[in-house]
């Protein structure tokens, strides 16, 4: 039946107090007649705006599209009196949004004009609701479809009503869906499980609390699997229905169980091998200020019971007293530092002896990494600790023994590159910075110069005011030369008097010349040494890199040969080298080779020069006087090689040799039954020098059956006032023997009165030089009556040696001197013309 409303403005009036949307369109033309303000308020148009238009206009094209499709059935049943319910649509708002509504509609005459009367409920809440709920239960599933963790539901007992992926998985089935409906006891491992199970942890599920356990179920395949289960009722209340549901989580904890076990096991090995080995291991709880565990040994090893070890005193007072607060003190430190930490100290045992311990110490950490327990191992490390320090003692020992060595070394060393007296470079280190010094000349193409320096007369100096002084004199030599000489130039000492330098960064010659010239002004000044004041001179032989030689040895030897000619040249000069010394050199080399070989070969023989008594003209003695019968030079007069020869110690072969061959012959003159006289030997400095001269001239005689009134020895004066103390001793012991001394050369040689009066000498010989200008020259005739005076005042017999002349034998004979050798009686002879002049 349709409704017929007769006060049109009181119906619309009324509607507008419903707090519904409503609106009434035309049933003829469709189009909007009023709008209440719900309507407005859900279209957001004004009532105004509405009326008057097409009732389309309040819903978008599609929903009137739809409409269109239900409209004739619609109209039909609106037309028989009969509402449309609930039909979903959408309000079309002016901002353009559509909102979901539900349209209730009726059909009403109005004032005798048919309208349909339509409420528009808004159910966009509902809607979005409705959406979110499908979605939600959409997640849900999705979850308990995907989740790693098996779920189980249970309802209507204790059978599976629902499973997901991840269940099926853990108990081995191909899918949720094959496990739905099947009796939790399938899974259980047995009948009785089952019962203890629904017992303890379903049952009390019904208590609304959770259940929590670690369980092993049976898979599919009949393997076992250990889960961990947590359940909970579906029902909330309490109690609560078990048979409406109860949810099930589940985990596959088979690899933990594993891991227990394993871990389990591992403890067990750990424990054990803690408790067996050879050492006490603990823990200690940091907050609690407690040892928690203290393996058993430690009452093997110490003797403490395990309830000895409390709190951190209680190890305090295990420790040495010496060690405990250091040791202590250091353990906490490091433990603050959250340092792992090893420790070495002394803990003192129960019954009071002393152990070295080593403790390895680790931190436990809680999980912001704070320490909060120590593990600790104790050692016994009481035999390595001895053994390492003794060890360390021994290294101790054996680096100062090697510190010792290495200072030794270094001594030696030095001592093998110096000379012990003036600490200079000996000839080792100075031939090494020769060779340096050529290596760098090559390398720049420069030059550099060898001085060879060797001290005028220092052999006399030495001999004659002993070799303290000597020594003294070269220390101040070498002073002297290091103040003339450059830091980088080296300057070494090769032996005895004889120094070198090395002039490297020569920029020309000259400049040598000069540090040359400054030297030997430097010799110049006297040396005063132990209140003595004494003169000496040095002679420098220079020769240079590369001009003169490139190899060490030559360049040494090069200025020794320049130093020669500056002897030669008379001393206190200095001298470069040029070849023709080297000749020189060579020829002085050669000559004491062939005197050697003279000597092997008895090439040498003896003149005789007699010597007679002037007035009487006897002969009362004669000189032996060497000559060398060269193969192919000829006779070589003593002068040319005696020099030389007394520079070595050929001149005591030499001598030896003419000792022996001239006794050899007087004796046979002897025997022959002539009368040769004294024999006269010249005595070479070296030779009473000698250790063995003394024994040897015994021998000679002995050999020879050989008188010693028979023989005089010649000394020469310079030679003996040299080192006149011991030499008076040797001489003395000479004369005992029966033995003639005279002083030869005498005048030359600057005889200190006093040792002439020492000496056992029986004749002093008047030097050649003074005899030569007799009568020539008044000061020599003075000289030679001097001479002839002191000798007759020491009642020394006096001989004149080099008388050539009547005026000169009539002299020395007027003045008192008989004795007399020269040419002018004779000059020396060989054997054969003395023996025939004997026989005369
Ligand atoms: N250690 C040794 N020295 C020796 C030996 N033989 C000789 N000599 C020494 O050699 C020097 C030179 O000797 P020599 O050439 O034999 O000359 C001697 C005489 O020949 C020479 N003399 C003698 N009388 C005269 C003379 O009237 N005029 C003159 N011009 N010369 C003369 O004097 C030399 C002897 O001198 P001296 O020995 O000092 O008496 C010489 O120093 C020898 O000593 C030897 O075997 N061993």
């Amino acid at each position: 039946m349709i409704v017929k409303v007769n006060n049109k403005e009181e119906y619309f009036k009324y509607l507008n107090s419903i707090p519904v949307a409503i609106v009434i369109a035309s049933a003829k033309t469709g189009l909007i007649l009023h709008a209440n303000p719900k309507a407005e308020a859900l279209w957001m148009r004004s009532a105004d705006d509405l009326v008057g238009k097409p009732q389309t206009t309040l819903h978008s094209d599609y929903w009137n599209a739809k409409g269109r499709e239900t409209f004739s059935t619609d109209i039909a049943a609106l037309e028989s009196g009969q509402s449309i319910t609930h039909v979903k649509n959408a309000a079309l708002r002016s901002d353009g949004k559509e909102v979901p509504i539900e349209i209730t509609a009726i059909m009403v005459e109005i004032d005798g004009e048919r309208a349909l009367v339509g409420t528009f409920i808004s159910i966009e809440a509902r809607e979005k609701a409705y959406v979110e709920l499908h979605e939600r239960e959409r997640e849900l599933n999705s979850i308990f479809e995907n989740s790693q963790i098996g779920i189980m539901y249970l309802k209507g007992g204790r059978y599976l009503y629902k499973a997901n992926q991840r269940l099926a998985d853990i108990l081995g089935y191909d899918s949720p869906e094959e496990m739905e409906g099947i009796s939790m006891e399938q899974l259980h491992l047995s009948h009785e499980r089952f019962v203890w199970f629904g017992e303890h942890h379903y049952k009390p599920l019904s208590n609304n609390e959770s259940s929590h356990i670690n369980y092993e179920l049976r898979k599919k395949n009949g393997e076992r699997v250990w889960i961990s289960l947590s359940g909970k009722a579906v029902d909330s209340s309490k109690p609560a229905d078990l048979d409406k549901g109860v949810i099930w989580i589940i985990d596959d904890i088979s690899d933990y169980k594993a891991l227990e076990e394993k871990l389990v096991s591992q403890n067990k090995r750990l424990e054990n091998l803690l408790e067996n080995i050879n050492g006490i291991s603990w823990e200690f709880d940091l907050r609690e200020n407690r040892f928690v565990y203290v393996s058993q040994n430690a009452k093997h090893i110490l003797g403490y019971e395990r309830e000895e070890w409390t709190d951190l005193d209680s190890w305090k007072m295990m420790l040495h007293p010496e060690d405990r607060e250091e040791t202590a003190a250091y353990c906490m430190n490091e433990t603050q530092k959250g340092k792992d930490h090893l420790m070495e100290y002394r803990m003192v045992k129960k019954d009071g002896s002393v152990i070295w311990v080593l403790d390895i110490v680790s931190l436990g950490r809680d999980k912001e990494g704070n320490p909060i327990s120590l593990f600790g191992f104790i050692i016994d490390i009481t035999q390595q600790k001895n053994d390492r320090l003794k060890i360390e003692s021994d290294h101790e020992h054996l680096k100062s023994t090697l510190k010792e060595l290495e200072v030794k070394s270094a001594l030696l060393d030095f001592q093998a590159h110096h000379d012990a007296l003036t600490g200079l470079p000996n000839r080792t280190l100075y031939y090494d910075r020769i060779e340096q010094a050529i290596q760098k000349a090559k390398r720049n193409n420069s030059k550099f110069v060898l001085f060879f320096i060797d001290l005028d007369h220092f052999k006399e100096v030495n001999d004659s005011l002993g070799h303290d002084i000597g020594d003294q004199i070269l220390l101040e030599s070498s002073k002297r030369l290091s103040s003339e000489l450059r830091a980088e130039d080296t300057l070494a000492r090769l032996g005895g008097d004889e120094f070198t330098v090395l002039l490297e960064n020569i920029e020309k010659i000259s400049d040598a010349t000069h540090i040359a010239q400054k030297i030997i002004e430097t010799f110049r000044k006297p040396f005063i040494i132990e209140g003595r004041t004494i003169y000496l001179s040095c002679s420098i032989g220079i020769s240079i890199y590369p001009d003169d030689g490139t190899l060490s040895s030559d360049l040494l030897k090069y200025a020794d040969n320049a130093m020669y000619k500056a002897k030669d040249e008379g001393r206190d000069n200095f001298q470069f080298y040029t070849k023709e010394m080297t000749e020189l050199a060579f020829e002085r080399v050669v000559l004491e080779s062939n005197i050697r070989q003279a000597l092997i070969n008895d090439e040498f023989t003896l003149y005789y020069q007699p010597q007679f008594n002037g007035s009487t003209k006897e002969i009362i003695g004669m000189e032996a006087l060497i000559r060398w019968e060269h193969p192919s030079l000829g006779l070589i007069p003593p002068s040319k090689f005696i020099p030389l020869a007394e520079e070595s110690s050929l001149i005591i072969e030499i001598d030896n040799w003419v000792m022996k061959t001239a006794m050899k012959q007087i004796k046979e003159w002897y025997d022959k039954g002539l009368s040769p006289g004294v024999l006269s030997l010249n005595l070479a400095i070296k030779q009473l020098e000698s250790a063995v001269f003394l024994d040897t001239l015994k021998k000679r005689m002995d050999e020879s059956s050989f008188l010693p009134e028979w023989l005089k020895l010649e000394v020469l004066e310079r030679d003996v006032m040299r080192n006149p103390q011991d030499n008076v001793e040797k001489l003395n012991l000479i004369h005992k023997l029966g033995v003639e001394l005279a002083l030869d050369d005498f005048g030359t040689g600057q005889s200190s009165l006093t040792y002439l009066k020492r000496f056992p000498l029986d004749e002093l010989k008047i030097d050649r030089s003074f005899i030569k200008d007799i009568n020539q020259d008044a000061e020599d005739d003075a000289i030679v009556m001097a001479i002839i005076a002191l000798a007759k005042s020491m009642k020394l017999n006096i001989i004149a040696e080099g008388v050539e002349t009547e005026e000169q034998l009539s002299f020395l004979l007027d003045n008192g001197c008989q004795n007399i050798q020269g040419y002018y009686f004779s000059k020396p002879l060989n054997a054969i013309a003395m023996e025939k002049l004997l026989k005369e």
